[in-house]
């Protein structure tokens, strides 16, 4: 789901509306915007967004995203390398990026629960992914205290 504008994984585009049913997509959070603002403001090499799009993921434990750009928001964000903010939750991802679609070529790292990626600047365009969520890895405390079920949440923040 995203929050803010819609995204249109089909499309590959925002808009305000979901197409197959025209609900509004809800605005984000004031404590979500915080929390991505704080980490950006920590990577001061980056400029500072004011987030107005919010992509929630949630990958099964079989779940997975190939390499790809993110390259869908205004010509004038990507130009100025707007960074987009990363934030994982639950179950550990391995996360690749690289130059290239290569999937072995790709630098692959952990993203555990918790953790926060920046892409801005010239790794703005970088190609990532994510090759697998590793089951039964969240924090015991996240589940113990949210429920939260098997698998991963990413919160993407982005600046149209
Ligand atoms: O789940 C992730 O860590 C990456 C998500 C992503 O690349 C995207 O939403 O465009
Ligand atoms: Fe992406």
């Amino acid at each position: 789901m995203s929050l803010g504008k819609n995204w249109d994984p089909t499309a590959r585009s925002y808009g305000p509306t979901r197409p197959f049913d025209g609900a509004q997509a809800p605005t984000i959070p004031d404590a979500f915007k915080m929390i991505a603002q704080t980490a950006n403001s920590t990577a001061s090499e980056f400029p500072q967004i004011n987030p107005d799009i919010c992509i929630v993921n949630y990958y099964t434990n079989s779940g997975k995203l190939g390499l790809h750009q993110d390259k869908d928001e205004s010509e004038s964000s990507l130009t100025k390398g707007l960074p987009f903010i990363s934030i994982s939750i639950g179950d550990t991802a391995e996360f690749m990026f690289g130059d290239t679609r290569d999937k072995d070529q790709a630098t692959k790292i952990n993203l555990e629960s918790g953790d926060v990626l920046i892409l801005g600047g010239e790794s703005r365009l970088l190609f990532h992914g994510v090759s697998h969520v590793k089951t039964n890895t969240a924090p015991s405390w996240l589940k113990e205290e949210t429920g939260i079920r098997p698998g991963r949440i990413n919160l993407t923040f982005r600046q149209y």
